[in-house]
């Protein structure tokens, strides 16, 4: 029997209020190490919420998070964090952006990286010279480099166009293969939640509402008989009774 993998994360009970307006109730998650989980859920609900909760950006209302069994306080030193608009600085070189933060020889293993995300060529190119794609190449470049246990993903391909969204899926997909890290990613695109993760976990009204494993094979493929029919499933479940119309309205 292989042994159960350990938990990379474990929610229990969070509570996030902004004043009197409360956001996430009551809710539990668990995220094995390796596993990539994906959040959706209507606009506002929270899922950007949570991610800084968990990044440690931002304290809890109550409950607990356990980061590798250990309870978080302040910042999570074992995540790394990619927005949708890469935070580059626009004062340092691409390579420099890659190596911030790094000690010793950080300017080949920034290279190694930058060759990773296949930008070797641009190191010493300002970040303002890159496409939106390419930025969001060296922001990965530039998390991964730290090799955290955890990423966090918050609507990273958000701003890309479709073509250059499903290159960065291959390229977010096999780097994940490679190093295993967690990944966690909020998205509003269903379609790029089920060419990536594990699981699907849907927020609503604050809680879990809906947490759905894809059982699609690595590397995913768009094509496959199951792709479509996965991604309606959870749409369906998204928008609610009306959900099969609308879709049915969409496609018609
Ligand atoms: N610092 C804050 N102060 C007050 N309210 C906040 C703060 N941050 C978030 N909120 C509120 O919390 C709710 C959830 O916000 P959040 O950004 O987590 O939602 P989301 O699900 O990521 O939304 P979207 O999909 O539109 O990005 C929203 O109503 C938002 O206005």
């Amino acid at each position: 029997m292989p042994k159960e993998k350990a938990f990379a994360v474990e929610i229990e009970g969070l509570e996030k209020s902004f004043g009197s307006h409360r956001i996430l109730r009551h809710l539990h998650l668990k995220i094995r190490k390796g596993e990539f989980v994906a959040i959706v859920g209507r606009s506002g609900c929270g899922k950007s919420t949570l991610l800084r909760l968990l990044s440690g950006l931002e304290a809890a209302s109550g409950g607990k998070i356990l980061i590798n069994g250990a309870p978080l306080s302040g910042r999570n030193g074992s995540a790394k964090m990619m927005f949708q608009d890469g935070r580059l600085l626009p004062w340092k070189t691409v390579l420099q952006n890659v190596g911030l933060g790094l000690a010793g020889d950080w300017k080949n293993k920034a290279l190694e990286m930058l060759g990773k995300v296949g930008l070797e060529g641009r190191a010493n190119d300002w970040p303002s010279s890159l496409s939106g794609g390419q930025k969001q190449r060296v922001a990965l470049a530039r998390a991964l480099i730290h090799e955290p246990d955890i990423l966090l993903l918050d609507e990273p391909l958000g701003a890309l166009d479709a073509l250059t969204r499903i290159e960065m899926h291959a390229l977010i997909q096999s780097l994940w293969l490679e190093k295993h890290f967690t990944a966690i990613l909020v998205t509003h695109d269903v379609e790029e939640a089920v060419a990536l993760a594990d699981r699907v976990v849907l927020i609503e009204e604050g809680e879990i509402a809906m947490d759905y494993p894809v059982k699609l094979p690595y590397p995913r493929k768009r094509d496959h008989a199951l792709f479509s029919a996965t991604t309606n499933h959870i749409l369906n479940r998204i928008l609610g009774n009306n959900g099969h119309q609308l879709l049915h309205a969409m496609k018609n």
